[in-house]
């Protein structure tokens, strides 16, 4: 039995969104979304974290290349929503508000697809500002 560790990766990417749910009238959405409603959206540097968990392998004494883990977050973080407007460019938010929580249900679930071993995939932290951070386990 190898020694377990855990390893994140950081990247940065540039979107803008508007939170309003289609399963709301215009007026609940003010009412629930204030400023983050306006119709002509608004932008965020989004800072994206994700930790990995697993066995060090005793020949190559990794638990992943964190080279593999780059490559995959480009795929299923940058390629995707960076300086894309979430809510029009992403499919996923066509019927959900492109809040933090989905955002962060989005990487999950695109990294999953992804990875050659989903099974590491530990946690995503997704800081919308520098104040607003979610963490999704994927539960
Ligand atoms: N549960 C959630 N609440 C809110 C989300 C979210 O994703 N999940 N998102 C927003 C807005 O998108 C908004 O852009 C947040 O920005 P802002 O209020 O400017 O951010 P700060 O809290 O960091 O700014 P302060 O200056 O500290 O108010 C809103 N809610
Ligand atoms: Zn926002």
């Amino acid at each position: 039995m190898s020694a377990k560790a855990f390893l994140t990766r950081r990247l940065t990417f540039s979107a803008c969104h508007r939170l309003h749910s289609i399963h709301l009238t215009d007026k609940k959405n003010l009412e629930i979304y204030g400023k983050c409603n306006n119709p002509n959206g608004h932008g965020h540097n989004y800072v994206v974290k994700v930790t990995v968990c697993g066995e060090i392998d005793n020949e190559t004494g990794m638990v992943m290349n964190m080279a593999d883990l780059k490559k995959y977050m480009e795929e299923a973080i940058t390629k995707p929503m960076d300086h894309k407007n979430l809510d029009l460019d992403v499919i996923f938010f066509a019927d959900k508000p492109s809040t933090t929580e989905n955002v962060s249900v989005f990487i999950w679930e695109s990294l999953k697809r992804i990875m050659s071993s989903p099974e590491l995939l530990h946690k995503i932290e997704v800081y919308e500002t520098e104040n607003n951070i979610v963490t999704y386990y994927g539960d």
